[in-house]
């Protein structure tokens, strides 16, 4: 729903379906949204649970299934939530065969394997949200430390979103001023300043807001609007989600994760390839290689 109002108040779209298992549950949430019309531009909102309704979308996205629990990873909703797409996206697929999917149900980077190898979309049009809410996450971390503002500190996480992420501390800066430049050991081992203590807490991050909330809602929903904007606006922006990257980065796996990329009106348009140091491309190729293990193990 953050995600829907998000999208609403972005005025990115004309038509706005929200699809799902209760009919009095989506009903009463799309008519709360139209009440709120007359304070926006207008867009028409629908909502049930026949997928007729989403018919010639230009984007479809994914946020069915099950949330973690206290204590549960990403990892751990894998097969509910596959055996949820095999029923979602041969549908959503047969109304709207140009689409677009962005996926978000986690774990989000599995899921956007299952969603493609089950669409049979190319797969520049089926994207991962990633970890597009993790690098905002490190960018906010980073900016209390340096106290400015988020939107102008640089820095990228990669990989899984969840456990096995990636920061690319060689990367992190103010400005083109690097982080490793004034301090080399920023996220080493040898770091006596404890950086990666950052990293730590963004991968700590979602289980901290379960444990607080009992989900997370408000950055994600920000994040994939932001993502929505960029496909449907065509504007070329560049942001960490995850495709399909077996071949790039000297990852022989077939499997997505997130890479810098370039978003455009026919979904990925193409690849960053960033200059990492030989420890985040290792780091970037375990991340794949964790994937991979589960994803050959998937029945859908
Ligand atoms: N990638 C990311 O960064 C994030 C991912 N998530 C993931 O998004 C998913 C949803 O999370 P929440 O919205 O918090 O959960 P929620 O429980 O509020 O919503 C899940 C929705 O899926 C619907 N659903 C269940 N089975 C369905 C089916 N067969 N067809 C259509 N809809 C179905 C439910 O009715 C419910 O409305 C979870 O997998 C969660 O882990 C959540 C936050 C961030
Ligand atoms: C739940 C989740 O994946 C997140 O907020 O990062």
């Amino acid at each position: 729903m953050v995600v829907a109002f998000s999208i609403i108040t972005q005025n990115i779209a004309s038509e706005l379906t929200l699809l799902g298992v209760t009919e009095d549950k989506l009903k009463g949430e799309m008519m709360d949204l139209q009440h709120g019309l007359a304070f926006l531009n207008n867009i028409r909102i629908t909502a049930g649970t026949d997928y007729a309704l989403s018919a010639g979308s230009k984007l479809c996205i994914l946020t069915a299934g099950a949330r973690q629990r206290e204590g549960e990873s990403r990892l751990d909703l894998v097969q509910r939530n596959a055996d949820i797409f095999k029923s979602v996206i041969p549908k959503l697929v047969h109304h709207s065969p140009d689409t677009i999917l962005l996926v978000v149900s986690n774990p989000v980077d599995l899921l956007t394997y299952v969603a493609w190898k089950l669409s049979g979309l190319p797969k520049e049009r089926v994207i991962g949200s990633g970890t597009n809410v993790d690098s905002s996450r490190f960018r906010f971390l980073l900016s209390e430390r340096f106290n400015l503002a988020p939107i102008s500190i640089h820095g990228w996480i990669i990989g899984e979103h969840g456990d096995s992420s990636v920061p690319v501390w060689s990367g992190v800066n103010v400005a083109g001023v690097r982080l490793r430049d004034l301090y080399p050991a920023a996220g080493t081992s040898a770091d006596m300043e404890n950086w990666n203590d950052i990293h730590r807490q963004v991968v700590q991050s979602a289980y901290e807001i379960i444990r607080l909330k009992g989900y997370t809602s408000w950055a994600i929903g920000l994040s994939v609007s932001i993502l929505a904007v960029a496909i449907l606006k065509n504007t070329r922006n560049v942001f960490a989600v995850s495709t399909f990257v077996q071949g790039t980065y000297g990852i022989e796996h077939p499997v997505f994760l997130s890479v810098p990329c370039v978003l455009g009106e026919n979904g990925i348009i193409d690849i960053i390839r960033q200059t990492l140091t030989e420890d985040e491309l290792d780091q970037l190729q375990k991340s794949a290689a964790t994937l991979n293990k589960i994803q050959s193990n998937l029945i859908f």
